[in-house]
């Protein structure tokens, strides 16, 4: 009897904690994640210096090493299919969507030899972090200066061929959690063309299912990784790069919504 004016106040407070525990989790795998990240950037960088003597695209193999176990302490798993498109010789340009620094765990998950990564010029002031993009290669581009990043990206092309590089580039520039693709950018279709290397599509999964940035919530959950087929590029020139974008997007956008379950919030397909 004397605990049951208790049972109110707890029911009122239930809602409470629950809230309260759900934003420390979201703040706390946050914290953690890119805490975690610098450190085992900070062990990387020593062996890439040991094992290559300074940046070069082998070091990714060092780090991808290191990074593919992060995904067990925040509860997270992928499911891949697809590997046998990844099975193509020589360069080519990797293309993904991007909703989320956690789409790095999802990269290493699958990460062929000889592939780095074309990055926005900030990362490289992200401490350790920067310091271990920078030596394994990433190739970074300022999005604020079309004409800087556009050189970076010809010269890329070339580097691509002589030394036999891969490429990962995230065609929508930037990260998007609207449970629908953005439009493309052009380069990664300029950088396949010059080359003449096949572009191989990569659809990561909505996260919505168990992580929402404005929510605070950040819940264990599977993601779903499908490589799509290689597109060929022999032959393709300048003007049919609108093509190019147009059938990359609608083939991952299709793939996307497949494997997301989730319904756009936009109004219909993007417009390019
Ligand atoms: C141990 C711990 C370790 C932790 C390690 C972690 C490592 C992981 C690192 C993961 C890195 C992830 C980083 C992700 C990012 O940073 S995403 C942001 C950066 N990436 C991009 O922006 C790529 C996509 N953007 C583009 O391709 C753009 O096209 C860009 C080249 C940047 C130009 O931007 P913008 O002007 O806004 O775009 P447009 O597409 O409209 O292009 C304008 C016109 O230029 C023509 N164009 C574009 N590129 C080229 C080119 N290479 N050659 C010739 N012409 C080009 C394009 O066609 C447009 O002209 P038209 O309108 O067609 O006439
Ligand atoms: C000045 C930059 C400071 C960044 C500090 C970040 C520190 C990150 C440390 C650990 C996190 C793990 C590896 C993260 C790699 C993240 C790459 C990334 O996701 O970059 C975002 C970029 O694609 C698009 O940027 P915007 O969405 O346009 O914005």
């Amino acid at each position: 009897m004397d605990v049951l004016w208790m049972a109110p106040p707890l029911l009122l407070l239930f809602p409470l904690l629950m809230w309260t525990s759900s934003t420390f989790v979201y703040y706390f795998k946050k914290c953690f994640y890119v805490a975690w990240m610098m450190v085992l950037a900070l062990l990387a960088i020593p062996l890439c210096i040991l094992k290559s003597g300074g940046r070069d695209v082998e070091n990714m193999r060092v780090i991808r090493s290191l990074v593919r176990h992060v995904k067990y302490f925040l509860g997270l798993r992928f499911d891949v299919s697809g590997w046998e498109h990844l099975q193509t010789e020589g360069p080519y340009v990797i293309i993904s969507n991007h909703q989320s620094s956690l789409d790095v765990l999802g990269l290493m998950e699958i990460l062929p030899d000889r592939c780095t990564m074309i990055a926005k010029k900030e990362l490289i002031y992200a401490g350790t972090v920067g310091l271990i993009c920078w030596l394994g290669g990433i190739v970074f581009i300022n999005r604020k200066k079309t004409s800087d990043a556009k050189s970076v990206m010809i010269d890329a092309a070339k580097t691509m061929l002589d030394d036999q590089i891969r490429l990962w580039v995230f065609p929508e520039g930037t990260r998007n959690q609207k449970g629908d693709l953005l439009p493309f950018k052009k380069g990664a279709f300029h950088l396949a063309v010059q080359a003449q290397v096949p572009i191989i599509p990569v659809v990561f999964s909505s996260y919505s299912s168990f992580y929402l940035r404005k929510q605070k919530q950040f819940n264990s959950g599977t993601i779903r990784l499908r490589i799509l087929p290689k597109i060929e590029t022999k032959g393709l020139t300048c003007d049919d790069i609108p093509s190019l974008s147009d059938k990359s997007f609608n083939l991952m956008r299709s793939s996307f919504l497949s494997i997301s379950n989730s319904v756009p919030q936009s109004n219909g397909p993007c417009k390019h």
